[in-house]
């Protein structure tokens, strides 16, 4: 089995590294290509087996599985030169939120899944949410999900509910690395802790701390409830943070869905011509 990567940029070079490194793949089972070749060419000199093509139809050719690693606006470009090649067979893995699953089945004869990963796959943790399309037999979603298992947990998900999926498991990261960043500045700035000392505290805690709300058993309500001993000092701070943070997550959620429709009509608009800008 051959499996293909159309964009070798973050994401692409990051599934690409966590399968071969958790062994899911091996190298010479990857076939990858990217608009700018020098990018593969780096993955491709850290893993001499791993095979670099010089176009995206020659990626469908030789492929059963294509991942497509590309943003919304490259859409139609990548679907156009593949569309030719890739047959009833193959099966096509979008990355991209924006993108529907209806949409690529009607320009596609392939089977179609949406499966949106999170940096944390690099890790071989976190989730990869799953959208099967029509044409997705029980094998085919077993392959695939053999596939993403060694990297992630694979959790299918409503695709009417990818935004906020994404925003906790792929956008969250960075999210949890903001707050965490900010913790250690203001840190330093207070106290004159040194910044590598707040640094290795704060980042040791986020792992503890994932540890005990996955395989420890606790809940997020239940960890705070056993940290903030009543009277405590940590109930002091939990009250300073319901207080300033309250109206910030719907905020978030309301911003990224914005965005997200935004992207939504733009790829209407380049794949179908119907947007209203
Ligand atoms: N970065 C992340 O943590 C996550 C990203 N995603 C999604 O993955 C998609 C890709 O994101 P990134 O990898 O971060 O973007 P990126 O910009 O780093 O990578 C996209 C790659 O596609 C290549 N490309 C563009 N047009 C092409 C074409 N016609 N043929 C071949 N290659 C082409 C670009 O040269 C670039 O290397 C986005 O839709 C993003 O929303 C999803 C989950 C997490
Ligand atoms: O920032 C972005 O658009 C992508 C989607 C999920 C994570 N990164």
């Amino acid at each position: 089995m051959k499996v293909g990567f159309i964009g070798t940029g973050s994401m692409g070079s990051i599934l690409i590294e966590a399968l071969i490194l958790s062994g899911a793949l091996n190298p010479e089972q990857i076939v990858a290509t990217n608009r700018t070749i020098e990018k593969t060419e780096r993955l491709a000199a850290a893993y001499p087996k791993l095979q670099i093509a010089h176009s995206n139809i020659d990626v469908a050719r030789s492929c059963s599985i294509i991942f497509l690693c590309i943003k919304p606006a490259e859409y139609k470009t990548v679907i156009d030169d593949i569309k030719g090649e890739a047959g009833p067979e193959c099966i096509v893995v979008s990355i991209t939120s924006p993108v529907m699953v209806k949409q690529l089945e009607g320009l596609l004869n392939s089977k179609i899944v949406k499966v949106i990963p999170s940096i944390t796959n690099y890790v071989f943790s976190g989730a990869t949410l799953c959208v099967y399309g029509e044409r997705m037999g029980e094998d085919d979603i077993e392959l695939i999900e053999k596939l993403l298992s060694p990297i992630s947990a694979p959790i299918r998900i409503d695709e009417r509910h990818t935004r906020i999926c994404s925003d906790l498991s792929s956008c969250g990261p960075a999210f949890l690395a903001y707050f965490i960043q900010k913790y250690i500045e203001v840190a330093v700035q207070e106290t004159g802790i040194s910044k590598d000392d707040a640094t290795r505290l704060a980042c040791e805690m986020a792992l503890g701390t994932g540890k005990l709300l996955t395989a420890g058993g606790f809940t997020p309500e239940a960890l705070q409830e056993r940290v903030a001993v009543p009277g405590g000092i940590t109930a002091e701070g939990l009250r300073i943070m319901e207080k300033e943070l309250c109206g910030l997550f719907s905020q978030l959620i309301h911003t990224t869905h914005a965005k997200y429709e935004e992207d939504l009509e733009k790829v209407e608009s380049r794949f179908f011509g119907t947007s209203v800008d």
